[in-house]
């Protein structure tokens, strides 16, 4: 069996536009996902994932599109939740040149689901990495991300980023412009997260900002305003001025506001955090509903969260500098 983990993520910048080639500045959290794959005699997939919102379930099928597991849940439910590692596996066969082997495959995750922090691409990445060390193959940082990558692209029907897989794969903060990744210095910032307790679906929330993209000029003018906040923050970034990221960050999530992306919980996560004091807060990820990242040195903001209507949880979230991580 190969066990590899990987981390979640907050966008400190740039999420949405992003897929239009605009840059994202990410930065990887110590949340982490963690997936065990163990080759089978046979060629069926076993998945286990304990923390699925389907109050975790064990399925065992042989992956594709024509043989789905039978247990009782709706069609829509089931490819929302095994989607990304449905397609990691595909990666991992693929990659290997192994169609027809079979894994048990094991995730157990710290990371909210569809909540914006990227468990979908940290699920990708320590699912592939996993899959082919089973196999064999170790892969290259930049081969790893750009596998993970293709999953994300499937499952969110063609309409994905780099900006997450890249971000898990390698760890840190990055900067993703099409199909440019690096990785950037970074100082240690004081990340609070605040969770609504809810979720957002990525491909419907992407798919809405494009169709307002293509209908509205001034919607596509925000998208490319947020590139514009993006270059800004990155500047910001590298003086290490947390002030100026925190009020790029309120503009960022303003401009998120406008494309539609944000919620009523959101909001109220954003507004008690720059109330408390923090340097400046946006929603992270998709939006629809989630969390909402801030920048704040003192216990200020995490306490008010706590206490804010609509918040489920508060925590700190230190920097992962560590992408994937082979632990078996
Ligand atoms: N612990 C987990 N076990 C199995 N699948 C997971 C797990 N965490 C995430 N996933 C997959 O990722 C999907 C959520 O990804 P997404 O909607 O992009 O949100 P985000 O990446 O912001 O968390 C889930 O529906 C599921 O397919
Ligand atoms: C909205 C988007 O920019 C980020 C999605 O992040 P998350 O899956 O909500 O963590 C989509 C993408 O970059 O693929
Ligand atoms: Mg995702």
């Amino acid at each position: 069996m190969a066990v590899s983990s990987a981390p979640g993520k907050v966008y400190l910048f740039g999420e949405h536009a992003v897929v239009y080639g605009e840059p994202a500045v990410p930065c990887a959290i110590e949340r982490r996902a963690r997936v065990g794959v163990e080759q089978r005699s046979d060629n069926k997939l076993r998945i286990h994932a304990e923390d699925l919102s389907l109050d975790g379930f064990t399925v065992e099928y042989a992956g594709g599109a024509n043989d789905r597991p039978d247990i009782d849940a709706s069609e829509s439910l089931l490819n929302a939740a095994m989607g990304y590692i449905d397609s990691a596996i595909e990666q991992v066969r693929d990659v290997t040149d192994e169609g027809d082997v079979g894994f048990d495959v094991t995730i157990e995750s710290d990371i909210p689901l569809g909540a914006g922090l990227g468990s979908s691409a940290a699920v990708a990445v320590a699912a592939i990495d996993a899959g082919t060390r089973e196999l064999g193959t170790t892969l290259e940082t930049d081969e790893l991300a750009d596998r993970a990558y293709r999953t994300e692209h499937e499952v969110q029907s063609g309409q994905a980023s780099r900006a997450d897989t890249f971000c898990s794969a390698t760890g840190g903060a990055v900067r993703v412009e099409g199909e440019d990744c690096r990785s950037l210095e970074a100082p240690d910032l004081p990340i609070v997260v605040g969770f609504d307790g809810g979720a957002g679906d990525t491909g419907k929330l992407v798919a809405g900002v494009r169709e307002l993209r293509d209908e509205y000029g001034f919607a596509a003018d925000t998208v490319d305003a947020i590139g514009d906040v993006v270059r800004n923050g990155e500047q910001a970034l590298a003086d290490g001025d947390v002030e100026e990221l925190g009020r790029l960050m309120d503009f960022n999530h303003g401009l998120l506001s406008a494309l539609g992306v944000s919620s009523r919980s959101l909001d109220s996560m954003v507004w008690a955090a720059r109330d408390a004091g923090a340097h400046g807060a946006k929603l992270t990820g998709a939006g629809g509903g989630g969390c909402i990242v801030a920048l704040d040195p003192t216990d200020e903001t995490e306490t008010a969260l706590s206490y804010t209507p609509g918040c489920e949880d508060a925590f700190r979230a230190a920097l992962a500098e560590t992408g994937v991580e082979r632990l078996e």
